[in-house]
């Protein structure tokens, strides 16, 4: 897994597109993919290896990539965000872009930053607090998590809750939580989970699994690995207990943009 130092690092993709998840979706945003990743999620829908380049669409929604040399250094990557116009923000995603964060930190960009991360890497986020404006935080379920044995999960919990502790939402930040659930998702996993971050965040998002490699437009596949329309509403009852929480699934991937 290769980490950035100070000056540069190894980014999957650059591009413009609509924020596709949580509250702030159909807000224009320029993305940052980062390459590397500290999970294995089982649901992961992301290629965020370093073949050697950057995939760089300069023109919005064109399709066309450019490829720039990896790793990118903080000079090249400001300037190759220069030509998005109009944007809420800039997603720094990945891949984890904790891993990144000391790169990141070193960033001098017109836009506020959107961090969406997988919150398990408290030291990393704890680089990071003055700097992002958004943090769209997942907490993983450690089912979902392949490799991950039960010993490791309790320590899974505390990176995850220090991490919202961290990044929470402040007068000068949104800070949420998505919860990516699957047909197996139980309360009783889901409601300790939410309780520990509550205090830190403006909501709660139920994103149910969206299959990987299958039609997205078909809502109901026979054998769906999705959580079932009443399992999730279920969920949404119990956690409204607790917090604002509100059921959105992924957009991009019903459009087809990036
Ligand atoms: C690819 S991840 C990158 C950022 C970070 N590593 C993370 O997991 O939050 C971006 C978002 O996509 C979500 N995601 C990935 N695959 C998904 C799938 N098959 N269905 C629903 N959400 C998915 C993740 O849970 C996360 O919220
Ligand atoms: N349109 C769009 N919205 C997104 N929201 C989170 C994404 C991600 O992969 O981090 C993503 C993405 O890849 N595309
Ligand atoms: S943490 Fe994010 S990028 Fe990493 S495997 Fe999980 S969903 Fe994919
Ligand atoms: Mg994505």
């Amino acid at each position: 897994m290769a980490a950035s130092d100070f000056t540069s690092a190894p980014i999957r993709e650059v591009f413009c597109s609509v924020q596709g998840e949580g509250p702030y979706v159909g807000t224009r945003q320029a993305f940052v993919r980062f390459s590397g990743c500290n999970l294995n999620c089982n649901y992961c829908d992301t290629d965020f290896s370093n073949p050697g380049t950057c995939n760089y669409e300069q023109v919005e929604g064109s399709g066309i990539f450019e490829k720039i040399k990896n790793p990118v250094s903080i000079s090249q990557l400001e300037s190759m965000l220069k030509p998005f116009k109009k944007l809420h923000s800039v997603s720094l995603t990945g891949g984890e872009p904790l891993l990144h964060a000391d790169f990141i930190e070193k960033l001098n960009l017109d836009s506020p930053l959107y961090l969406e991360s997988n919150m398990t890497l408290p030291e990393q986020a704890r680089k990071l607090t003055e700097k992002v404006a958004y943090v769209s935080g997942d907490f993983k379920l450690p089912k979902l998590i392949r490799g991950m044995g039960s010993e490791a999960r309790e320590t899974h919990m505390e990176n995850t809750v220090e991490c919202f502790r961290l990044l929470r939402k402040n007068q000068s930040r949104d800070c949420f939580c998505k919860v990516v659930v699957d047909s197996n998702t139980e309360l009783e996993t889901v409601t300790p989970a939410v309780e520990a971050i509550a205090p830190y965040v403006s909501c709660v998002i139920l994103q149910p699994e969206t299959p990987i490699g299958r039609d997205v437009t078909n809502p109901r596949p026979s054998q769906s690995i999705q959580a079932s329309v009443q399992n999730i509403m279920e969920l949404q009852k119990s956690l409204l207990e607790i917090i604002d929480t509100r059921v959105i699934p992924q957009t991009h991937r019903m459009w087809g943009c990036l």
